[in-house]
């Protein structure tokens, strides 16, 4: 199957909105010069957001959130709702990343509430998954992530499943220099699309982008990209130089 890859990229908590800006100025620059079928996608901080909108006019590249609030509006002290992310022109939301689960208590039910809420402002979800390192040590990580995939997933119609990305993340592999050795993410990306093709079918299925996250980099991206079942990358720190970025959206082709 021969859909463009997504390259998104995952700022975190970095950079103060000047910094940003010089930034995502030298990305444009990069990626004016690729010749491309590769989707870009950039989820700066939320106070970035505004400017970003006006920066991405008359560029391909996609404006994304890296995080959503379950609730549409009301007394929600520093929650930021899908609807706010609408109104700046946001087409991608990062959701249930696995920081957010790890120090702010996200779960897969909180997940799903984001999920429907983002869908509702036709905002396409990237949800992430992905076990801990003590998951894979057990060999309980296709158990893991099964269940990540289909107490939400499962819970979807069919006709909103193709607006999903799934990111699988092994959480030993963020941040941590460690990647995931190709075959071992194409191994979980062919799992998860058979979770997936459990309900929904084949087509379904294989309409589902999963990208693969954790340590990507140039210099392992051709080899990542390079897998059958690898749809793209959702990329952290390499994303925060300009020429890595640039390197990991031509190695996706
Ligand atoms: O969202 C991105 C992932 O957490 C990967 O981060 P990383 O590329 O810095 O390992």
């Amino acid at each position: 199957m021969n859909k463009p890859k997504l390259v998104a990229g995952n700022w975190k908590m970095n950079t103060t909105l000047s910094e940003g800006i010089a930034l995502l100025e030298s990305i444009i620059k990069g990626v004016k010069l690729l010749k491309t079928n590769t989707k870009i996608a950039i989820a700066p901080p939320f106070t970035h957001l505004s400017e970003f909108r006006k920066a991405l006019k008359n560029t391909d590249v996609c404006l994304a959130a890296q995080n959503v609030s379950d609730k549409l509006q009301g007394a929600f002290t520093g929650e930021i709702s899908a609807l706010m992310l609408k109104d700046l022109g946001v087409k991608k939301a990062i959701v249930a990343h696995s920081e957010r689960r790890q120090y702010f208590g996200e779960t897969n039910e909180s997940a799903l509430f984001k999920i429907k809420t983002l869908l509702k402002q036709d905002i396409h979800p990237i949800y992430c998954v992905g076990e801990l390192l003590e998951d894979r040590e057990r060999e309980r990580h296709f158990e893991v992530v099964e269940e990540q995939i289909t107490t939400v997933l499962y819970q979807l119609t069919e006709e909103k499943l193709p607006k999903l990305t799934i990111a699988y993340e092994p959480v030993w592999a963020i941040g941590t220099g460690k990647t995931a050795t190709p075959e071992q993410a194409n191994e979980m990306h062919e799992f998860i699309r058979a979770v997936i093709a459990k309900r929904f079918g084949e087509d379904l299925a294989g309409q589902v982008m999963i990208l693969y996250g954790g340590s990507v980099n140039s210099g392992n991206a051709s080899a990542l990209m390079a897998q059958p079942q690898i749809d793209g990358a959702l990329v952290g720190g390499a994303s925060l130089k300009a020429e890595e970025f640039i390197a990991i959206i031509k190695a996706a082709g």
